[in-house]
């Protein structure tokens, strides 16, 4: 990659750069975000996806409306995906692999949008190990975007490591990896990692996730990373000796607060409104992790234990008709605690002031939209790279995760019970409280957030296309 001569400087220049993230809603989020703060700086997006997934994200302001281009491109049918499963929330956790066989031949079409429109740049997800070698040819300079931090890059490793799957059994993934040269609490628990193998289907498309990864990683002529330095310092100076390419932070990205109608908000403000002031546990496992039976009536039994005023939202279930809460329990907790089965506008109730404590699975979208608003974490990961950012996190102190048995992940009631009390008022937990605070200016502060895309923009602004 040649960098321009002053003379050629193309500071000026309006972009064209195309997006391409992977089909799942804390993917497609933070790539339309990204896109935002593209288009504000004046340049064209093409933002590519499936209509389904268009069709869910919100509304884009009318400022931007001219400068983002959706491209919709139909979802191939697959045997066993139903026709309208295109994200990873519509498919259960053992079916994903189904959803990147249909997303593999999104290729075709892509190649030939790409042909036609001639992007300066294409910012793409994981999940498309095989775009690299097809921008390279026509010319379109390529970025890896991470919704993953650097720790869990660096976790999980050089490309090299992923393309031949360097780790092979459960207990591989429980140490730290050699390439780590300092003390690290980064490293998976047993449970974390036989859950996800055990939720997962074979490979039908042949090509595992850790070597998608490795390709997309490799393949890049950058790799752009949606956290900071001031946050993770060592992990990202780390990350650019593995990778020995330009690494970028994004920043994190905060979330705006939309300003549309939304009837569901309604409802759900009018029950906030009635709280106290930071009382508020919002209870939330993100849009692809499932519990088993017996445990979401332990978290249940716990919330009502706890005496702590909670908004437990539940997904809807492909696999399952009706969630599996205890008999009697909403009458039991009601005026205390809420259950809503469904989607719901997970920003703007972190934003209410009713809101102190957030117990999640620990999605990286889901940390940064709780600590953007100086919610206190208490973690309760299952699946994908979670567990690590919950030692990520709790390793500076930042939130509590519900204790549990260490090999198979099994907690109780009362260990959800008392992580909600700990974090959400005992005096035992105010250091946890002080520091998830203080973390709302670097999480939350989007002018502190933004210089970061700024450099960003400058760098590809000044690289020259292959
Ligand atoms: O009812 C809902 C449910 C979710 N969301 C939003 O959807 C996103 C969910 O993202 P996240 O919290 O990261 O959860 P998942 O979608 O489950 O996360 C997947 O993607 C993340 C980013 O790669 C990974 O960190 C996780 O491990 C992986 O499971 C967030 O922006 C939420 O605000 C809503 O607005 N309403």
């Amino acid at each position: 990659m040649q960098r321009k001569t002053k003379m050629e400087d193309t500071r000026e220049r309006v972009m064209h750069i195309a997006m391409f993230p992977w089909l799942a809603m804390g993917h497609l989020l933070p790539f339309l975000r990204l896109s935002k703060l593209l288009a504000q700086k004046g340049h064209k997006i093409f933002f590519i996806s499936t209509p389904r997934n268009i069709n869910r994200l919100p509304k884009l302001p009318s400022n931007l409306s001219a400068s983002i281009t959706f491209i919709s491109f139909p979802l191939p049918p697959i045997s066993g995906l139903p026709s309208t499963s295109e994200s990873s929330m519509d498919v259960p956790y053992n079916k994903q692999q189904s959803l990147k066989a249909a997303f593999d031949l999104l290729q075709q079409p892509l190649t030939e949008f790409l042909k036609c429109s001639s992007p300066d740049w294409i910012i793409y997800d994981y999940a498309s190990h095989w775009l690299p070698p097809i921008a390279a040819e026509l010319g379109i300079s390529k970025a890896f975007f991470s919704l993953f931090n650097a720790a869990t890059l660096c976790f999980m490793g050089p490309p090299s490591s992923l393309i031949e799957d360097f780790r092979t059994t459960p207990d591989d993934f429980t140490v730290v990896p050699p390439w780590v040269p300092f003390q690290s609490n980064i490293m998976f628990r047993y449970h974390e990692v036989t859950r996800y193998v055990e939720k997962t289907d074979e490979d039908v498309t042949g090509v595992s996730d850790s070597v998608r990864f490795g390709y997309t990683i490799r393949e890049s002529d950058a790799v752009f990373v949606r956290s900071c330095p001031e946050f993770e310092p060592e992990w990202f100076n780390l990350l650019r000796d593995l990778y020995r390419k330009p690494v970028f932070p994004t920043g994190f990205l905060p979330p705006v607060i939309e300003d549309d109608d939304d009837t569901t908000w309604v409802c759900i403000k009018e029950w906030l409104d009635k709280q106290r002031v930071n009382s508020v546990v919002y209870v939330s496992l993100g849009t692809e992790a499932s519990l088993r039976k017996e445990e979401l009536v332990e978290l249940a039994l716990g919330l009502e234990k706890s005496q702590v005023p909670f908004f437990w939202v539940l997904k809807n279930e492909p696999s399952r008709p009706e969630p599996q809460i205890p008999d009697g329990f909403e009458e039991r907790v009601q005026g205390r605690g809420m259950v809503h089965v469904g989607w719901v506008p997970q920003v703007k109730i972190l934003s209410h002031e009713s809101v102190g404590g957030f117990l999640t699975h620990c999605g990286w979208n889901s940390v940064v939209e709780g600590l953007g608003f100086g919610r206190v974490p208490i973690f309760l990961p299952v699946l994908n790279e979670q567990g690590l950012n919950t030692r990520l996190l709790q390793g500076k102190g930042l939130g509590f995760e519900v204790p549990r048995n260490e090999r198979e992940g099994s907690f109780d009631s009362d260990s959800v019970a008392n992580s909600v009390r700990l974090v959400m008022m005992d005096d035992e937990g105010e250091s946890i409280r002080g520091k998830a605070k203080l973390m709302k200016s670097l999480f939350g502060n989007r002018d502190e957030n933004i210089h970061h895309v700024g450099q960003l923009v400058d760098w590809i602004q000044n690289t020259s296309p292959k």
